[in-house]
Parts: structure tokens; sequence; C-alpha cells
């Protein structure tokens, strides 16, 4: 699990989410209900709202005032002043939300205050991004922190000023060392890892959105390139956050994006976000398990470990693909189609890149791109970096060092043209595990013989048998030629480098830190070599502390036609 660099979501539209389900919306409504949500906003309450919302301490002892649960907690909230004035059904702004109190244990959220159809752009926020760096630097004083942040948020005009310090303070800002910046700051941020540094984000509406194993909106973070005069900044800055839904939100549910890419089973989940983030979660999933969603976030996080598992990517490639199939299957069951879907994806397209099988790489990579271009839009890192492989696949890391899959574009056809059918053979479910059943080996049976067949597609046996004599000329020649490979480059070290730098770069660098230690010394293959050290401070792969891991083989991650540097993502 790790945390978001570029927002969650999905869309598959084949999928019936949960929230699609007109009973389980109903179970939302009722359950925003008996919870004392209530969308109507009142103005006339505001002046109460600020000193009754709860402090962080308050979250998980005190229940809230009946005021507090039925009305608008938001003393800025434009919504309300928009009614006042009359306008809401007219001019430019028409919101979509209001924030509302969740539960005790969430405190307030975004509650949609009409229809919000899949693929809307919630909002987009401008942002005060605060670096792990940054804050290391100031925190020599308990005020240093707080000045940077008071800097910071007057840089972004004073109606951002007054509306950020207009939110519900925790603790009235009298902890110890913190001031008023830092204790709206500590409540209200989240931590993202952006072009690969660690930090925090803050803005008006994303510091009331909450974060659900089960979202239904998406978290894009945008890149600056120039500046408002159009110079161009050495280094993209952070412009701001887009929210997108990527499954209908009926009109009283609570929209939600991911801190984090969850998997594993509730208990693990709440526990990681508590050691992560610093709460339990309680969203809906957590609070009310369901199975079958139980089911497959346990799979993804069992099974996931086998496509990270470079042996089995090597060796057994169809073992690493069937793990794929079974997680993709189980998540998609139960309507998870967001991020997570796209990130098993995408290490299936690596390891097809490996294998040299250019017709799979193409079925991942539009599966990436059709589900991406919804959750992120053109600036998601994920959809970005898609793009950049399918333009190129020979750029991507450690292609074509094994040749056993090789294929060429046009076979991925007859995949793409009969999606559903295809899935299987895709992803070799028949195949032994060590097998790579080529692409080319697929035929396409006949529709007059289909019904003899039972399926589609054939498997064509390998018909002329190699002579014995042959076959062992052919392994010396094979074994001479990996020897003078080696000479050259260690093609299994250098994969590995490769591939964990570069599958990790769409994942959290904590989860690479603990696969690294979790696999280091058991390993020849996932040893990398010592002199293999970062050296780049702000390299998005090490995170700028030179872990050896995230050196690929020819250099740094950022060094990477700028591609994970420049586009985009927490
Ligand atoms: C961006 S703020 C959201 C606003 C927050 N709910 C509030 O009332 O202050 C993030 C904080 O909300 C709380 N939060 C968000 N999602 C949560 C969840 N799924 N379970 C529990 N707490 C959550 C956590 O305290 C987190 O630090």
């Amino acid at each position: 699990t790790e945390p978001v660099r570029d927002g969650p979501g999905n869309v598959d539209r084949g999928v019936v989410s949960g929230s699609n389900d007109p009973s389980s919306q109903e179970e939302d409504e009722n359950q925003g209900q008996s919870q004392g949500q209530d969308i109507n906003c009142n103005t006339s309450s505001q002046n109460s709202e600020q000193s009754s919302s709860p402090t962080p301490s308050q979250k998980t002892t005190a229940t809230p005032s009946p005021s507090v649960k039925t009305d608008c907690i938001a003393p800025d909230c434009v919504a309300c002043r928009a009614e006042q004035a009359g306008n809401t059904k007219q001019g430019p702004q028409r919101w979509k939300y209001h924030r509302a109190f969740i539960n005790k244990e969430t405190g307030y959220g975004l509650i949609a205050k009409e229809f919000i159809p899949a693929g809307s752009i919630i909002y987009a926020d401008q942002l005060v991004h605060l670096t792990e760096r940054e804050e290391g630097k100031y925190s020599t004083g308990n005020g240093d922190v707080d000045a940077l942040l008071e800097a910071k948020v007057t840089a972004m005009g004073s109606d951002w000023k007054t509306a950020h310090l207009s939110m519900p303070k925790p603790n009235d800002h009298k902890e110890p060392g913190t001031g008023p910046y830092t204790s709206i700051w500590n409540r209200y941020h989240i931590p993202v890892t952006w072009n690969g540094v660690s930090g925090g984000i803050l803005g008006l509406n994303l510091s009331f959105t909450n974060h659900s194993c089960f979202p239904n909106a998406s978290l894009t973070l945008v890149n600056k390139y120039r500046s408002d005069s159009g110079r161009r900044y050495k280094k993209p800055r952070l412009a701001g956050a887009v929210v997108r839904s990527f499954t209908d939100i009926h009109k009283g549910q609570e929209i939600t994006i991911s801190y984090f890419y969850a998997k594993g089973e509730v208990e693990y989940r709440r526990l990681y976000a508590l050691d992560l983030l610093g709460f339990r979660c309680s969203c809906r999933c957590c609070l009310y398990p369901k199975a079958e969603v139980e089911d497959a976030l346990g799979t993804y996080y069992r099974l996931e470990h086998v496509l990270n598992n470079p042996r089995l990517i090597t060796k057994k490639p169809a073992a690493a693909y069937q793990a794929a199939c079974c997680i993709t299957d189980k998540l998609t069951d139960c309507g998870i189609a967001d991020t997570r879907l796209a990130l098993i994806w995408a290490k299936c397209a690596l390891i097809a890149g490996y294998h040299s099988d250019i017709a799979r790489i193409r079925c991942f990579l539009l599966m990436i791109l059709k589900l991406t271009e919804v959750l992120q839009g053109p600036t998601g890192h994920l959809f970005h970096r898609a793009i950049k492989w399918f333009e190129c696949m020979p750029a991507m890391p450690g292609f074509g060092i094994s040749s056993r899959g090789l294929s060429v574009m046009k076979q991925a056809d007859v995949f793409l043209e009969h999606r559903t059918e295809a899935q299987p053979y895709l992803f070799m479910v028949g195949a032994e595990k060590g097998e790579y059943v080529r692409v080319g080996r697929y035929l396409r049976v006949p529709d007059e013989e289909r019904a003899k067949h039972g399926h589609r597609f054939e498997v064509v046996p390998d018909t002329v048998p190699v002579p014995a004599s042959k076959k062992r000329r052919r392994k010396k020649k094979n074994l001479k030629t990996e020897k003078e490979s080696e000479k050259c480059i260690d093609p299994e070290k250098d994969f590995l480098s490769l591939w964990l730098g570069v599958v990790n770069s769409f994942v959290d660098q904590y989860a690479v830190k603990q696969e690294y230690t979790a696999s280091k010394g058991k390993s020849r293959m996932s040893s990398p070599s010592r002199n293999q050290q970062c050296s780049n401070g702000t390299c998005s792969g090490c995170g700028g502390g030179g872990q050896l891991l995230q050196v690929v083989y020819s250099g740094c991650l950022c060094e990477e036609e700028g591609g994970v540097e420049a586009d985009g993502g927490g």
C-alpha cells in the first residue's frame, strides 16, 4: 500500500460499482441520515459552527451537537453565499457539494448536493505545498514552520487566505509548539509524494475531502512549467489539484478520494492508515466491510508480491500473469476499477516488455490508457507514462532482455477485437507456470466451428518438432550468446534495478524501501551492485536519499527522459 502519487480512481464502464447500485445508494442515503448528514445549507448557523466543530481529540470522543449535525459547517460556504444571492442556478459556480459532518471518527467531509455523473470535474483547487525538506529546515524553532506557512498562504492571495483562516480550527490552535497556520496544516493537509519529493498539500476543497478505500473520485496533481510572466521553471512546480468523479455520485453520498492505494483486509488497512497517516480508516468500506470487497483487497495484497518477484517474472511469467488476472478479476467483480487496476496492468506491460511481447504490451497499455484517461485526464502521471511507452516500446525499462514472447503489434488485434473472451489468453491462464505462450500461437476459431470448440481461440501446438541434435546445438549457441551478453550487461541484475525502480515510481517510495529491505540478501538477483548509488538530491526514484534500489540501468529515474519528474502526480 502506498501514498498516492497521482489520485486513484477508476472507470471501467463494464463494471457496476457499489455506488452505481441503486440499493446501495439508498443504503448510503439512509446511512447519511442516520449519521446526521444533511446537505441543507444554513447560513444563519455559521457563526456557531466554527466554535462547535470538533478538535482532532474530540473527533474520536465527542458526539457532535445536533446543530452541527444538521447545518452546513462552512463559514465561507460558497454555495450558501450563492444561494443567498439567489444565483445558484446560473453563472459559472454551481456548487455540487456541501461540507457536512460524516461521523465522529472522520470528522467533516464533502457531500454531493446533486447527482454528479462519472467523469465530471468536481473541483480544481489551488494548493499550498510544503515539502518534508522545507519542514525539516524550518522546524528549528516552533514559530518557523508557522511563519513559512503564513508566507505560503499569503502568497495565495487575500481571498484564499481569508477562506483558509476561517476553516474550523482544531483545539483553538493552542497545542504546544503550533501556531494558527501549523495547526490548520496538521489537521487538513494530505501527505503526497510529488515528483519524487515527499510532503503535503492543502487546498480549500481538498481540506474536506476524506479518504476511502473504495473511493468514488480521483485526485490528480497538475504541474506548472512556466511562471505567470512566461519564464520557464528549471523544475516543474505544483500548480494545483483536480478531483474527478470516476463513478456516478448520487445526491447525499460522500465524495471521497484515496490518500493511498488501499489493499489488504480491513484490519490491515486501518492499521496501515494509522501508521502512514495517523488515523484509523473509518471509510464506509472499513466500517461496514463486505465479504466480496474484503476478498478482492485481500487477494490484491497477497498476490501483488508475485508481480514484484523477479524470479517469477523472469522464469515463470505465466504464474505472474495468472496472479495479475486473479487480482484484476476480483477487483473489477466488486466494482473497484481505479488506479490500482491500472498499476497491475502496468506491471503486466513491463513483464511483456521484458519478454519482447509487443502484442501484449499494446493490449495492457491500451487498457491503462482507457482507464487513466477518465481517472486522471491527460495530466495524469500514469496516463502520461503509458502514452510515452506506447509511442516507443523499446524505451520501456527492461524491454527485450528475453525474447520468449516475441510478438508484433498486429498480433494484438485479435485480443483487442474479442477483449472479454481473449482475457484468459492475454493473461496465459491455462499455461504452465514457466511457460510463455506466444500471442502468435493463438488462432481464431472460425465462427462455424466455435460451438464445437466452445471458445474463439485455439492454442496451436508447436507443430514442427526440432531434431534432438539441432536442439542441443541451439542450446549451446544460446548459452554462448547469453554468456556474451553477460559480458556487456548483466541482464537480470540490470533488469531488476530497472524493474523495481520504474514500477515503483508509480507507487510509494515507502513501499519500495520496505520491499527492498524485505528482499535484501535473500536473492542474488535483487541485490544491486554497490556502486549504483544515486547522487541526485531530487531523484524521483530514491526521493533524494540515494537508496540503491532506485538506481536504474542508465542512471537515476530523474535522468530518464524527464518523464517521471515532469508529468505530475503526487
Ligand atoms: C483533508 S482532512 C479531511 C477533513 C477532516 N475530515 C476534518 O474534519 O478535519 C484529512 C483528515 O480527515 C480525517 N480522515 C480523512 N479520511 C478519513 C477516514 N477514511 N477515516 C478516518 N479519518 C479520516 C483524518 O483525520 C485526516 O487527517
